[in-house]
């Protein structure tokens, strides 16, 4: 469980509870399904929100990620939010309804349960990136565009980004990107924006990280501007600093390089509160921060969901 003071985070067992109830108070627009299991054999939870929810209906779908480092509890809470606000705010906000009528919405709260479960076992914080198996796996450099490629990850076992023995060699990102790849209809990928959620920085970036040409392999320039422009727009909305992947640091085998690189998704990752430490405690906001950190990306979510159904640059 969490440390006293930090009840207002979810642990797995409440995340589950909270989706269920979720899908059974608006099963209108919400279906709780899963895309697979954790290493250790947790759900990795999916929750879809959209009109006739039941039907694929061609709208333009969009999915978020969360929790794919363990110590980053704060995004698990921006992915609850966001089912929270789209299902709760439905028929009542028309933003949010013409949203959930005109976009298939996908949610991932935890793409790592174990990682997560394991960094708060005791009550104590543990300071836990990775998942579970062996020594652990970043999961974040076990994605399949260019795996290992350009030192922005590590062989080591023990390294805390660690890229696996091969590209998905983690069951979360196989789950994760299985479902991906499911969303391939007629030849044509259903998802066409996605946010993975991080902490700490307060950055929105942008792909690639594996390179840091502005304009890398796979993509034009009109493409590169595309996602620079609405990483910016989306910045400006949540006060966040904006930057290509690699400005910050080589990755490779991050998420947003496979699902730009494999899928042509635009795709982000979002560095949540704090903007500085120190060291550990930034990935440990108090809990009165969930609020407040987590609505503060409202505006941004809605600029990635109307680029969704814009024509492809
Ligand atoms: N959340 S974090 O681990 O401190 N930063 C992310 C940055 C991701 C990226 O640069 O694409 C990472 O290194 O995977
Ligand atoms: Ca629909
Ligand atoms: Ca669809
Ligand atoms: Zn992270």
């Amino acid at each position: 469980d969490f440390p006293a003071g930090d009840e207002g985070y979810h642990t797995y067992a409440e995340v589950t509870a909270e989706l269920r109830q979720a899908a059974q108070d608006h099963g209108d627009v919400t279906a709780l399904s899963s895309v697979g299991e954790s290493f250790e054999g947790r759900a990795l939870h999916l929750v879809k929100i959209s009109d006739h929810v039941e039907r694929d209906e061609a709208e333009p779908e969009v999915l978020f990620t969360c929790n794919q480092h363990a110590r980053e509890h704060l995004t698990t809470e921006m992915c609850l939010h966001i089912v929270q606000r789209f299902t709760d705010s439905y028929g009542h906000d028309p933003v949010v309804t013409q949203f959930v009528d005109s976009r298939e919405i996908y949610v991932i709260p935890t793409v790592n349960p174990d990682g997560a479960e394991y960094d708060i076992a005791g009550g104590r914080y543990q300071g836990w990136r990775k998942n579970r198996q062996g020594e652990g796996t970043d999961l974040n450099r076990n994605w399949g565009h260019r795996w290992g490629c350009c030192g922005g990850s590590s062989g080591h076992e023990g390294s805390e980004t660690y890229r696996g023995t091969a590209a998905f060699s983690a069951p979360e990102t196989k789950a994760v990107a299985d479902f991906v790849d499911s969303r391939v209809v007629g030849g044509t990928q259903q998802i066409t924006g996605h946010i993975d959620f991080h902490s700490y920085s307060e950055l929105v970036l942008w792909p690639y990280g594996h390179t840091t040409d502005d304009v890398g392999e796979g993509m034009t320039p009109d493409q590169a501007q595309r996602l620079r422009s609405v990483g910016e727009e989306m910045a400006a909305a949540n006060g966040y600093t904006p930057q290509q992947s690699s400005d910050l640091y080589v990755t490779d085998g991050d998420i947003n390089d496979w699902m730009w690189g494999r899928h042509r998704i635009l795709s982000f990752t979002f560095e949540m509160y704090p903007a500085d430490g120190p060291g550990l405690d930034g990935f440990y906001p108090p809990d009165e921060q969930i609020r407040p950190q987590t609505e503060r990306n409202d505006a941004a979510v809605d600029i990635l969901l109307r680029e969704a159904g814009a024509d492809r640059a």
